[in-house]
């Protein structure tokens, strides 16, 4: 007979895509190494074989985690409309929940608490009918969430002071923010359901017994202050916000199309921060005329470089496009004639995926240019790796806001061409800001980049601000509601 473990026990559970399921399994990590509990990891998927094998090429997680991915959902047999991302998301995870709750029904050891990310709040209702704590892990920063959580009040009457007069949005006792700089659900003012959909996260987020957010206290010390704080936020001031991070993953990074070592051996022999590593995520694509530019910018930079090169918008649906269509000198046809050749002495170019995190812990490495997701935003912050900040889609172009005009870690352009490229040599002035040790706006960068790696270190140390948090919500599954109810009566 299966032994039943006596270890506590939370479950996890991941909407669609590489971007969310990293973070959700790091923390399941930390649940185990560090606080010795049994995690499950319920993933929703639209296509199980890709879901697999994006799993399969991480296999350390696989001794540490129960992950088991619920039946995959076909979004074309739920709906024959075009949605925004974010409404498609919220369609996808409502239909796996009836399969979540069988799950978790026939579960011989049930755990004790479920922890959900941003599309996930609709599975608050299971929590509560297993009597299990329920929890939001907000993969991104504490400004997006208030963002979010702010979005129910914002008047849409209004709205047109902010996009026509530029007029910022300002967010209760946090920084304000540009209507273009937010997210498609403030800019598409025509679609209705992403709008209801993601107020209705915002509401469902204060159903929470805790938020824990992919940040820590001294990054965000006053977004964080407002949050909490009932005369700028209200009745979303009851729930706990608990900072918990930087989560960024012991394990390896995700597979890779080229070979781990031999990107990581042409690091080793690269002078230090001498290289500038280039990449858009795990879906960022950029146009024809864009991704020419690019290249042309980095080559006239005249900095080393490794790029991850995915096709262009136009053929991104067809992966083989890369391997089939290059030069001789093996430049992809829609990179500049000879690039690969002029530049072989400087830079790598490496098709669709590289080892991300063991790059850019690299110390070869010298700056990111980055789309800004969250997680690899954060993954050059623990690194001290300062960025050039291309925002791309969902909040990026917040976080993109964030580093540059907050945090003072990033440089960034928006002197679009007229076809509303970003044209080589605005590319080329900001690589050699980075880079270039002599640029002086460049040393305030690369400076704040150290400081804030070492405020990022301390937090999740033992005794840090986010070791503490992950430590009481640790603390609370280990007891679980019931437990806590009791005791909140017998004080
Ligand atoms: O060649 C690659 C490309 C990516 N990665 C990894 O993939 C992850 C990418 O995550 P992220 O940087 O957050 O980008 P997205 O995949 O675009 O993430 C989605 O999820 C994030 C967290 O919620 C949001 O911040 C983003 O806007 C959203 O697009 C990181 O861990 C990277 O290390 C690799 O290992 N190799």
């Amino acid at each position: 007979m299966a032994q039943v473990s006596t270890k506590p026990h939370v479950a996890l559970f991941a909407s669609p895509g590489i971007g969310h399921l990293i973070p959700v399994l790091q923390l399941g990590e930390r649940f185990v190494s560090r606080h010795n509990f049994v995690v499950t990891v319920f993933v929703v998927v639209t296509d199980a074989a890709t879901a697999e094998s994006q799993l399969k090429q991480q296999s350390s997680y696989k001794n540490l985690l129960n992950v088991v991915l619920l039946p995959p959902v076909d979004l074309t047999s739920l709906t024959n409309k075009p949605l925004a991302i974010l409404s498609q998301l919220v369609l996808i995870v409502r239909q796996s929940l009836p399969d979540l709750r069988s799950a978790i029904a026939s579960m011989k050891s049930r755990p004790t608490a479920l922890i959900v990310d941003l599309f996930g709040t609709e599975a608050f209702a299971i929590a509560d009918e297993f009597h299990m704590l329920k929890y939001e892990f907000f993969t991104t920063n504490a400004w997006f969430l208030a963002l979010t959580l702010y979005a129910p009040h914002v008047d849409r009457e209004h709205e047109d002071d902010h996009i026509l007069r530029h007029m910022p949005l300002h967010i209760p006792g946090c920084a304000s923010i540009l209507y273009e700089d937010t997210v498609d659900v403030y800019t598409d003012r025509n679609d209705k359901l992403l709008h209801d959909d993601y107020v209705r996260i915002g509401r469902r987020l204060a159903e929470a017994d805790g938020i824990l957010i992919n940040t820590w206290e001294s990054l965000e010390p006053k977004t964080l202050q407002a949050l909490r704080d009932p005369k700028a936020f209200g009745r979303f001031s009851q729930v706990r916000i608990l900072p918990i991070g930087p989560l960024v993953s012991g394990f390896q990074s995700f597979g890779s199309s080229q070979p781990k070592d031999d990107i990581l051996q042409w690091l080793d022999d690269q002078p230090t921060e001498s290289v500038l590593y280039v990449s858009f995520g795990s879906g960022g694509t950029l146009s024809a005329d864009q991704l020419t530019e690019l290249a042309w910018g980095l080559e006239q930079s005249q900095h080393r470089f490794i790029w991850v090169v995915r096709p262009p918008q136009e053929n991104s649906a067809c992966g083989a496009y890369f391997e089939q269509a290059k030069r001789a000198d093996g430049t992809p046809e829609y990179l500049p004639d000879g690039f690969v050749t002029r530049t072989q002495k400087l830079g790598l170019v490496v098709p669709m995926w590289a080892p991300q995190r063991e790059i850019l812990a690299h110390p070869s490495i010298g700056g990111f240019l980055s789309h800004c997701g969250w997680n690899s935003t954060l993954e050059s912050l623990i690194n001290g790796v300062p960025l050039i900040a291309w925002p791309l889609y969902a909040e990026q172009t917040m976080n993109a806001t964030m580093l540059t005009d907050q945090l003072g870690i990033a440089a960034r352009s928006r002197e679009l061409m007229p076809n509303g490229v970003l044209g080589r040599h605005e590319i080329e002035k900001m690589v050699r800001t980075v880079m270039n040790k002599e640029d002086a706006k460049g040393e305030t960068i690369r400076a704040r980049s150290q400081d804030l790696k070492r405020t990022a270190l301390l937090a999740v140390a033992e005794g840090g601000s986010s070791y503490a948090a992950l430590s009481q919500v640790a603390q609370e599954c280990k007891i679980g509601l019931v437990g806590l109810k009791q005791r909140a009566r017998g004080a």
